[in-house]
């Protein structure tokens, strides 16, 4: 009875405290409000004050935008001074009385390190964490950590971990930011002063996406030069995107790009082909073989005629040469050097038809004094020879009326072709001669699969940005941080995609080479990065598990040592049930799955059950999964995602089907937070034929 006062008290001295933040709140929201609605009514005179008022009204609709977005669940936590007794309040955003007492601290600030960071053993001076949970603008329940040794008193109130209860509840299919629990590791990493490139890698469900979310939040906060540059969340598929799109506007931060290949490049990706042929066109050779291709239609060696009205000039090769070098020094690729080519060329060709001028001019002249026995120069009164302005020849105008002259662009096609991006991709990926050059074998059957031309395949769309890059320049859009999810996905050739489009190489890149798809060959965090930073990037590894529980996690450790032995397992922090393997004979699979399905949510109602199959099958079941009301996700795309239940249909079958099938079983086992359920057909169709990983019991 006693606890029970005590928390009601706890509760309603927070719920005071939370209703002078959300009066504080609305106070902020409405002087925005009141000065956007002056600034509308100002008269403006002439197009830059109206740009500065349009400036101002969309900065002040944008932080009105922020102050909303923290609404809801507005403070999260409380930090009490072991030293006086102390508290801070932790939320969303800061605010600060009218005095300039500061009522809540944003969680990215400085003075919230301990609320994160301190721990028994390092208290860093709290007494008290606290974690309040909040519906809106009530308060509905709070719970204390006593970090420095005393014992709790009435109003300390010692509970479950906040942490569990949040990693406990079902899950939405929406990934929930966790400012609220960010555990010191993952502060740790989110915070860290580094502003080069940070790979942060570890087990599946250790958090890695939650900390590059954070981590971008935090950049966006703290690194204003970097964040007025622009940050772009990179993900493997929209899928993913979707999954995680709810958390940086829950966190107030709505300016952060989230894309993927296609989005980058605006292609889709129409086409699919075997493993092999992407791991071909993901190395980064074949941007060897694509410069090459480019240079072979730049001149070498070669003279170059060019014919005016009146005449024809031929420069000579060295000249050319010249030219070409001039006009590739800046690096703007093939298409627009070419521009300053022609201009360079044009340069030449009227400094010849000048010299030619003047000589024609004199020799005219001496002939002339020749036939008249005359001086013409005396009898002009003028000193020297003849000169070219007594004729008034306007080259200037000359100069640009060549540049614009189509029989001059023709003769610089012959050896400056105009090029277009799709055009050289298919030109590499048919050239037998290019391609031998920069790969060591391509046998005639993938020689035939590199040139198919239906479409373009996910690979491709690294290669046509690659050679945008050559033909138009380097992308405008680049961006002052990039967050890289799921990034043991990206081949050579997709690195390179997103380091052109970050030239301050400010990143953070999350993943686990374990879970690493078919189409890279990339291995290693240094061999991803070296050819850009070298050894220039921190390395952060996460080991606590907060997705799946530790009976799942023991059932994928088969399968990790086949993977990755030189993985650790990581830890879970909770327990659940064993992980279960149905036999099921190929006829009664679809109605054993609609069942196991509708069983599964007679039991748990509310939670997500993820159907996970090799690509074939989970087409052929997609229409059973949505009628039973689960979700179908073929293998391959199941990286980052999660469910309560996990049932992989055809375990065997998974980890036979492509080139990384063990490492797509090994991803699927681990999206489950609660419970993990396979259904292996078989011919005889009894339970126990097989185990979770896939292999024959
Ligand atoms: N500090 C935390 N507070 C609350 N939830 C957390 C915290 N850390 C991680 N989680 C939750 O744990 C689950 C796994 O996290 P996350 O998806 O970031 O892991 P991951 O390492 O990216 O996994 P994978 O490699 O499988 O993609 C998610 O539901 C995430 O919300």
């Amino acid at each position: 009875m006693g606890e029970q006062l005590d928390r009601a008290g706890q509760v309603d001295e927070e719920q005071r405290s939370v209703d002078a933040m959300h009066a504080l709140l609305e106070a902020e929201v409405s002087a925005r409000r009141t000065a956007q609605e002056r600034a509308i009514a100002a008269p403006v005179d002439g197009p830059a004050e109206r740009y500065a008022r349009d400036l101002e009204v969309a900065q002040l609709t944008e932080s009105i935008r922020q102050l909303q977005a923290a609404e809801h669940a507005l403070c999260f936590g409380r930090i009490d001074r072991a030293e006086d007794g102390e508290s801070l309040h932790i939320g969303r955003i800061g605010l600060r009385s009218e005095a300039g007492e500061p009522l809540l601290i944003d969680w990215r600030a400085e003075a919230a390190r301990p609320f994160y960071a301190a721990t028994m053993a390092a208290p860093m001076g709290v007494r008290r964490r606290r974690h309040l949970r909040l519906d809106g603008g009530r308060v509905i329940d709070v719970n204390d950590e006593i970090l420095d040794g005393t014992s709790p008193t009435a109003v300390d109130l010692v509970g479950d971990s906040p942490l569990v209860a949040a990693l406990s509840t079902a899950r939405t299919g929406r990934m929930h930011e966790a400012a609220a629990t960010l555990q010191a590791e993952q502060d740790e990493i989110v915070r860290s002063p580094h502003r080069g490139i940070m790979v942060v890698d570890g087990g599946p469900g250790t958090g890695k996406t939650i900390v590059a979310l954070h981590r971008a939040a935090y950049v966006l906060y703290a690194f204003p030069s970097i964040a007025e540059r622009g940050v772009l969340v990179f993900g493997p598929n929209r899928r993913f995107l979707t999954y995680i799109s709810e958390v940086l506007p829950s966190l107030g931060e709505n300016d952060v790009v989230l894309a993927t290949m296609p989005d980058l490049v605006d292609v889709e990706a129409t086409r699919a082909e075997p493993d092999h042929i992407a791991r071909i066109k993901g190395r980064s050779a074949l941007a060897d073989g694509l410069a090459r291709l480019v240079r072979s239609h730049q001149p070498h060696g070669v003279p170059l005629e060019l014919k005016t009205t009146h005449d024809t000039v031929t420069l000579a090769p060295e000249v050319v040469d010249a030219a070409r070098r001039q006009a590739l020094q800046g690096d703007v690729g093939h298409n627009r050097a070419r521009a300053l080519f022609t201009e360079y060329v044009v340069d030449d060709l009227v400094s010849e038809l000048e010299r030619r001028t003047t000589t024609e001019m004199s020799d005219f002249e001496e002939e002339l004094e020749a036939l008249l026995g005359i001086d013409l120069d005396r009898l002009a009164g003028v000193d020297g020879e003849a000169s070219q302005d007594e004729l008034d020849i306007d080259w200037d105008s000359i100069r640009e009326d060549l540049l614009e002259d189509p029989t001059i662009d023709r003769a610089i096609a012959r050896v400056w072709p105009r090029l277009s991006p799709e055009d050289l991709v298919r030109g590499l990926l048919s050239s037998r001669d290019v391609l031998a050059a920069v790969l060591p074998v391509v046998t005639a059957d993938d020689l035939a699969l590199l040139g198919a031309r239906d479409g373009w395949s996910s690979a491709d769309l690294a290669l046509l940005d690659e050679a945008r890059a050559l033909v138009d320049g380097a992308s405008e859009t680049s961006y002052g941080h990039i967050v890289v999810d799921e990034a043991q996905q990206l081949s050579e050739m997709e690195w390179r995609a997103l380091m052109r489009r970050c030239p301050s190489r400010s990143m953070t890149i999350v993943g686990d080479l374990a879970q690493a798809g078919p189409s890279t060959t990339l291995r290693s965090w240094d061999d991803a990065l070296s050819p850009y930073v070298e050894e220039r990037f921190v390395h952060h590894r996460l080991t606590v598990n907060y997705r799946t529980t530790t009976e799942i996690l023991l059932a994928t450790e088969p399968l990790l040592a086949e993977i990755a032995p030189d993985q650790q397992l990581s830890r879970s922090i909770r327990h659940g049930d064993q992980p279960r393997v149905l036999g099921v004979t190929d006829e009664a699979l679809p109605s054993t799955l609609g069942s196991l399905i509708a069983e599964v949510t007679q039991k748990h109602p509310g939670e997500l059950i993820g159907v996970i199959a090799a690509t074939d099958r989970s087409h052929a079941l997609e229409a059973e999964v949505a009628k039973a009301g689960g979700t179908i996700v073929a293998a391959p795309d199941a990286r980052g995602l999660e469910f309560d239940t996990v049932i992989i249909v055809d375990p065997a079958g998974v980890r036979a089907a492509g080139d990384a099938g063990p490492r797509d079983l090994y991803v699927a086992m681990t999206r489950a937070t609660k419970r993990l359920l396979s259904l292996q057909p078989s011919t005889t169709g009894r339970d126990g034929d097989a185990s979770p990983s896939g292999s024959a019991a």
